[in-house]
């Protein structure tokens, strides 16, 4: 959500980030709305304030001047409940469209679709084989540590039961994101994956995107995408000390989701599932643009330190307008190198979202004047998993068919050295 003051002196700009992001949204109608939102307040404030007057006269007056102001004031009742039930359904379209309106991008982002993605650095070299590699499922069920065909019998499509050490990897390599962020600062959070409809709009899943999300209609619950919805939500309605912030929350949650309209794609392997695990880093920060970069290159950091520390070669990516979301004002990637695809494959997502999410949310702090503003919002992935697991194991893998584990992943896992 943006500020609809921001919205009336910035429309053009608005127009076009909508145009950029490939967003439908009608903001001259808004701004209709909005103004016929204003007079619909002011004339109901007005009628209502007559209304008061009016009964404070009655008494005052000579009983036969009393009946006329008795049948004013109900005919202004009457008037001024049309102008309610008008108002509300103004407030409704108003609010529905104020939920479309996207974040302009910043100055730095690429424009263009994914093609005008720009890759900023690139860490480590992709590894050459002196022998034909595995891939990461060949890998898994050569070392019983992956049951795709009973994923798929239990639970359908792009399902899967991890085994053995490939379900200590998966954990490992989750424990090495939580044990990295504990170090830095980061509040450890284990946290809810059945949430209220407000937390997915909140943190812009809804209205945009819905259709990605699992819905219990029973109890009205959704099961998130990723933990970023509930860790963002833990502050919602409330106020914050601005001596408190940036606050640094690490999430770890099963992640869920439909994948509709991916169909066909990313169809092997681990890849692209319907359920699997991730750290989430998000950070609530004062209202400041300067900062906020520095944050999100710190989000980046804490994940690119994991890759280090698991020996992978990535790079990071700046996201180009036409593959940002609504919320985002800067996007990074980072990918990371898959050798059965024969590229980098996306395996972090770390944004910047200003107030876009906190306004929608409600969250906001005190500043030292005493006045209130939004919280600034980031996020990033530090680890997701099964996926990081195709690079872990299809880097890693030697010509006799072991994996060796990076020194840093060892005490995860028994400290072995190698799998096989
Ligand atoms: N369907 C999926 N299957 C497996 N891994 C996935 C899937 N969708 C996303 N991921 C992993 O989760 C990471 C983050 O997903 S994201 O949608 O890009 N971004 C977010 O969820 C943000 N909250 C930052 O984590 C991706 O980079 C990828 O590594």
């Amino acid at each position: 959500m943006l500020d609809i003051r921001f919205i009336r002196a910035h429309a053009d700009r608005i127009k076009e980030a909508a145009r950029l992001k490939g967003i439908e949204v009608d903001i001259d109608r808004l701004l209709a709305v909005d103004e016929r939102r204003r007079e619909l307040l002011q004339e109901v404030e007005a009628l209502k304030q007559r209304r008061n007057e009016n009964s404070r006269r009655i008494p005052k007056l000579p009983p036969d001047e009393r009946e006329r102001l008795r049948e004013e004031t109900r005919r202004l009742g009457e008037t001024i409940r049309e102008k309610e039930a008008e108002l509300a359904a103004v407030l409704e379209e108003f609010h529905a469209l104020m939920l479309l309106v996207p974040n302009p991008p910043s100055p730095d982002t690429p424009v263009g679709d994914e093609s005008a993605n720009r890759e900023v650095k690139r860490v480590g070299e992709p590894p050459s084989f002196p022998f034909p590699p595995k891939n990461h499922v060949e890998l898994m069920l050569l070392h019983d540590m992956l049951d795709v065909e009973r994923g798929v019998k239990v639970a359908g499509s792009r399902s899967y039961f991890l085994k053995n050490d490939g379900v200590l990897l998966h954990l490992g390599v989750l424990r090495l994101a939580l044990d990295l962020l504990r170090e830095r600062g980061f509040t450890l959070m284990y946290v809810p994956v059945l949430v209220n409809a407000f937390a997915m709009e909140g943190t812009g899943y809804f209205p945009l995107g819905r259709e990605q999300a699992y819905h219990i209609p029973e109890d009205e619950k959704y099961l998130v995408g990723t933990a970023e919805v509930s860790l963002v939500a833990y502050h919602a309605e409330e106020i914050l000390r601005e001596e408190d912030l940036p606050l640094r929350y690490a999430g770890i949650s099963e992640a869920f989701r439909r994948e509709v309209g991916s169909a066909g794609r990313d169809t092997f392997g681990l890849y692209r599932v319907h359920q699997f695990s991730k750290v989430e880093q998000v950070i609530l920060a004062p209202a400041d643009e300067e900062l906020s970069y520095q944050l999100h290159m710190e989000l980046l950091e804490n994940a690119e330190e994991l890759l280090r520390r698991l020996e992978l070669p990535y790079r990071v990516v700046q996201i180009a307008t036409g593959d940002m979301g609504q919320g985002q004002v800067r996007k990074h990637d980072i990918e990371t190198w898959m050798p059965s695809r024969g590229a980098y494959g996306e395996t972090h997502s770390c944004s910047t979202f200003h107030d876009f999410q906190a306004r929608r949310l409600k969250i906001r702090y005190r500043k030292s004047d005493g006045s209130l503003a939004y919280a600034y919002t980031l996020n990033n992935t530090a680890i997701a998993s099964p996926r990081i697991l195709i690079a872990l194991l299809e880097n890693h893998q030697m010509e006799d068919g072991r994996i060796r584990i990076p020194e840093a992943l060892r005490p995860y896992v028994g400290g072995k050295a190698y799998i096989g």
